[in-house]
């Protein structure tokens, strides 16, 4: 239909071009993203960044990590996929790793040992993403900013910190990751209907540990008709998922390849957004006046600007409110945890 020289004239055009002009499917994708993963040499950046060489929508791929990160890089640069993939390596280049980029996915810091909790993390991790966070707000003003090391809670909460501080902070394009959540409810739930996961709509909201993840087992579709006990045993393994990994995994690490799906489906969410497509529903832990935690996850749509609609709670039954309470108590510490690691 076209010239090669034409096609390679529209494709460079297509930051603006309409995602419904009538054109091949292939033309109607937008083209051009550049990503940053930080902690691209961990368990879960490796797996996040090979799936990411997948997605055409990506135009240069920076891969950023304190270590290993320079094989890891060269490993990928042999995958036939059109992403340009990048290493940079140490503080000193993570400005120029994040620089003028669309979507920054910070996976660096420590995981979970058998018997921690996630906010043992936390000290740890807040400084290193603390870091990266300043380097997005001096370099990549704009970025979408997706987080997901732990612990989420309050990891989300001080990067807003540190993003108000430098005069960049837009609570529609901060998120904290809670796919995992979701993934894992559709899959358990799944297996207990005997259907395909894929056919299972489940809300979860609240946080990212513990009880504060909250499966709405009241609205799944299709419908759980289940007894009360199967019911919490399900929430329960939702809750304890990440645990159930860390004992699998025998000291070697947490969930990173279920992770590494999640965070592919959530950036895909994004870059349909930021295409101006309408998106499906994805839950994430961002700034939230829908209680009275001031983050909390509750399923979202998403814009060129990053939140385009957050559709606040699902219809909850008493035990769900019950439990909604005690997760809302618990995130209130979590969150001030992370503001009080920035005023210090
Ligand atoms: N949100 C979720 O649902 C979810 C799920 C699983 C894991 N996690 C969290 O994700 C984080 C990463 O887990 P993992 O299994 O990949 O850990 P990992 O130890 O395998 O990888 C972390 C990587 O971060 C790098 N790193 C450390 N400091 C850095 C810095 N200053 N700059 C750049 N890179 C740096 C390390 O070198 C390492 O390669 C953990 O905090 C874990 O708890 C979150
Ligand atoms: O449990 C962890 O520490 C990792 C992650 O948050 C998970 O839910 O698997």
């Amino acid at each position: 239909m076209f010239g090669a020289k034409t096609t390679s004239l529209l494709l460079g055009k297509m930051n603006v071009f309409s995602c419904f002009h009538p054109m091949t499917r292939q033309l109607q994708l937008r083209r051009g993203f550049r990503v940053a993963v930080i902690g691209a040499a961990g368990g879960i950046g490796q797996p996040l960044s090979l799936l990411l060489m997948k997605d055409q929508r990506i135009k240069e791929l920076r891969l950023h990590d304190v270590q290993n990160v320079k094989g890891v890089a060269a490993d990928l640069s042999h995958v036939s996929s059109p992403v340009s993939v990048q290493a940079m390596q140490g503080p000193d280049q993570i400005e120029k790793a994040v620089e003028c980029c669309d979507v920054v996915v910070i996976t660096a810091g420590l995981a979970r040992k058998p018997g921690m909790t996630r906010e043992q993390l936390f000290e740890v991790n807040a400084t290193i993403v603390c870091g990266a966070v300043s380097a997005i707000a001096k370099k990549s003003p704009e970025a979408m900013i997706v987080i997901v090391t732990n612990p989420v809670n309050s990891i989300v909460p001080m990067a807003a910190e540190v993003l108000k501080r430098n005069n960049t902070y837009d609570p529609k394009r901060l998120f904290g990751v809670t796919t995992l959540d979701c993934v894992r409810a559709e899959r358990f739930i799944g297996e207990f209907l005997n259907i395909s996961p894929t056919m299972v709509k489940i809300p979860v909201i609240g946080g990212h540990a513990g009880t504060t993840i909250l499966p709405i087992m009241s609205q799944c579709k299709p419908p759980m008709k289940a007894g009360r006990e199967c019911i919490a045993s399900i929430i329960k393994r939702v809750q304890t998922g990440g645990e159930e990994i860390i004992q699998a995994k025998e000291g070697k690490g947490s969930a990173t390849l279920s992770m590494a799906f999640s965070a592919n489906r959530f950036v895909d969410v994004l870059f349909r957004g930021l295409s101006g497509e309408k998106t499906p529903i994805e839950p994430a832990y961002v700034e939230s006046s829908v209680t009275d935690a001031c983050f909390f996850a509750t399923p979202l749509s998403f814009g060129p600007k990053g939140i385009a609609t957050n559709h606040g709670l699902p219809r909850l039954d008493k035990s769900e409110e019950d439990a909604m309470k005690v997760a809302v108590k618990e995130l209130q510490r979590s969150i001030q945890l992370g503001v009080d690691f920035v005023k210090k």
